[in-house]
């Protein structure tokens, strides 16, 4: 099966600093995986590159069997850190935006979302509270029908009573020829829909597998082996 995503041996230096140092990574269609590190691990620089927002000082990224371009870049529906929406934009014209901006989108299953999260479309951004306007632009990425999903801190700043249901969103909106990359320290949250996990380390791949495998394998849950590894 060809991979949704190849990274090889990728390195990333900013002056002096080694952020990554030679990761190398292959993601399988139908998969959710975890993107777990400390501080400064390289999670949004490895984020990053695989969205071309910035180079690689060597090694080389392939989206479904594609070096990174304009083709890549539509495949990918990315949900960054920070929020890059206009706050005096009202939720319904980022509807309208996305669905100009995106052949992928798919407006009908984002007004459901909205409805169900009671989230009213005449809505302006700056007039909803922080974890709101996650939800919202949550929604906006899950509904494109992209082949890769690259989610940066989903679940942030959302309440807990809100994250099941947007943790269910996220797996119930990737299909089989799709996968869904997760970075979070919210580790306990997302173990149990991950089928994969990756821990980044200092640059580094440090372990990287199957949740059930390393849970069974290491007698502890990931978010307990992750306290072990990582502890300062
Ligand atoms: N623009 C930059 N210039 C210089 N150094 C950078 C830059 N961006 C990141 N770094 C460094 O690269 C390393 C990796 O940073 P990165 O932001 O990728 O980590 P992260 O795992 O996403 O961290 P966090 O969990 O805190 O968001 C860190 O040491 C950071 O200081």
């Amino acid at each position: 099966m060809q991979p949704i995503l190849e990274i090889i041996d990728v390195r990333k230096n900013y002056g002096n600093k080694e952020a990554l140092k030679g990761v190398s990574l292959r993601i399988e269609p139908g998969k959710v995986i975890g993107l777990l590190g400390p501080n400064g691990s390289g999670k949004s620089t490895l984020i990053k590159l695989i969205n071309g927002l910035i180079q690689p000082t060597s090694g080389e990224i392939i989206v479904a069997g594609k070096t990174l371009g304009i083709e890549t870049t539509k495949m990918i529906s990315y949900l960054p850190e920070r929020t890059y929406l206009n706050d005096w934009m009202k939720v319904k014209d980022l509807l309208g935006f996305f669905d100009d901006f995106y052949e992928d989108f798919d407006k009908d299953r984002a007004r459901e979302m909205l409805g169900v999260l009671k989230i009213d479309e005449e809505s302006k951004l700056k007039t909803l509270s922080k974890g709101t306007k996650e939800k919202v632009q949550l929604i906006l990425v899950m509904s494109r029908k992209a082949r890769l999903y690259i989610l940066d801190e989903p679940i942030g700043g959302v309440d807990p009573a809100a994250r099941d249901y947007i943790l269910n969103t996220i797996i119930k909106n990737y299909s089989e020829d799709s996968s869904v990359i997760i970075a979070t320290h919210l580790i306990q949250e997302v173990e149990n829909i991950c089928d994969d996990i990756i821990f980044l380390g200092y640059g580094e791949v440090m372990l990287q597998g199957n949740v059930d495998d390393i849970r069974a394998e290491k007698g502890q849950s990931i978010d307990s082996l992750f306290r072990e590894v990582f502890r300062c």
